[in-house]
């Protein structure tokens, strides 16, 4: 026997709320086949149901032992207490996915019973509107079919991407993280035109269609985004005053130093739960 399709996840905080959204909006499950496991906070469970109207389950431990996929949602600080909390209703015919930043499948595996299959993935919170960029690797256990089963459910979301455990911190640094360096950069340009004398909704209106655009010129075109980025720059134009101004500044050094450091910070997450730490 292997999966049932329900899920369940453990933690009701955004991203799980984000993953939720956007499965039952693309229709890969229906709102009565998904639990969520809480710790304390029932007013966020409450929350979670009447908007979604989700399964409520007569008990979290019969949730997740009925589940095919368990999804834990937690901050990794709070981890290994979820885990001694709740990991004994876990049974190896069940998926485990792991949405937690820095935490490896081999420490996730070491805590629950011997054979469990755990992924790790690092989705977006874009998944909220079906829009995630979202990396996966599987552990020790996993099989073929257990990572067809899981970019299937996060395709449902947004776009999925197979990728080696060791290059997963590197995807939390730059795609997980990633939509806080586009949403600052927003600011900033939205800022600039109010600055130079726009109206606010004017700005905005304007930043965001010129990213949209920008987003799907580099979809849509399949071109280098050197190439676009040399169209928009005409010799003696704005662009190019623009441009240089940013170099200046060291604009692409900083973007590249934070998915730098926050590679580095998955990492720290991770090394405090390394595979040896006591059960
Ligand atoms: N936010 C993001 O953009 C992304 C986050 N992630 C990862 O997702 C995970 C969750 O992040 P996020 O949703 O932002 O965090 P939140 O703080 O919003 O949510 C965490 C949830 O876990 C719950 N929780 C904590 N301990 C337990 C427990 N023992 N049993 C059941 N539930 C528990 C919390 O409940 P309570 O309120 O009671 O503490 C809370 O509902 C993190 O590990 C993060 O690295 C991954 C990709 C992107
Ligand atoms: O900031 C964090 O730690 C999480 C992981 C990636 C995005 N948010």
């Amino acid at each position: 026997m292997r999966h049932s399709e329900r899920y369940c996840f453990i933690g009701a905080g955004s991203m799980a709320e984000a993953i939720i959204s956007g499965m039952i909006a693309n229709g890969r499950t229906e709102p009565a086949m998904i639990d969520v496991v809480i710790r304390s906070d029932r007013e966020r469970l409450l929350y979670l149901q009447d908007q979604y109207h989700i399964h409520c389950p007569e008990s979290q431990e019969d949730a997740i032992h009925k589940a095919g996929t368990v999804i834990l949602a937690v901050k990794p600080k709070d981890l290994l207490e979820a885990l001694q909390q709740w990991g004994r209703f876990i049974h190896p015919h069940q998926r485990v996915v792991s949405v937690i930043a820095g935490i490896s499948t081999s420490f996730i595996e070491q805590h629950l019973t011997a054979g469990v299959t755990v992924i790790r993935t690092m989705p977006n919170t874009s998944s909220l509107i079906g829009r995630s960029a979202t990396a996966l690797c599987g552990g020790l256990h996993a099989e073929k079919e257990d990572l067809q089963a899981t970019q299937e459910d996060f395709n449902a979301i947004g776009s999925t991407v197979l990728v080696d455990e060791k290059d997963m911190d590197t995807v939390t640094g730059l795609s997980g993280s990633g939509p806080a360096y586009i949403y600052y950069l927003v600011e900033a340009l939205e800022q600039a035109g109010v600055n130079e004398g726009l109206s606010r909704s004017v700005a905005r209106q304007l930043t965001l269609q010129t990213l949209l655009g920008a987003a799907h010129m580099l979809l849509e075109t399949g071109k280098d985004p050197t190439e676009l980025r040399q169209r928009v720059t005409s010799p003696g134009g704005t662009t190019m005053v623009g441009i240089e101004t940013l170099s200046n500044h060291h604009f692409q050094d900083a973007l590249m130093s934070a998915v730098h450091f926050a590679r580095k910070r998955s990492e720290e997450l991770g090394s405090a739960f390394s595979p040896s730490a006591t059960k």
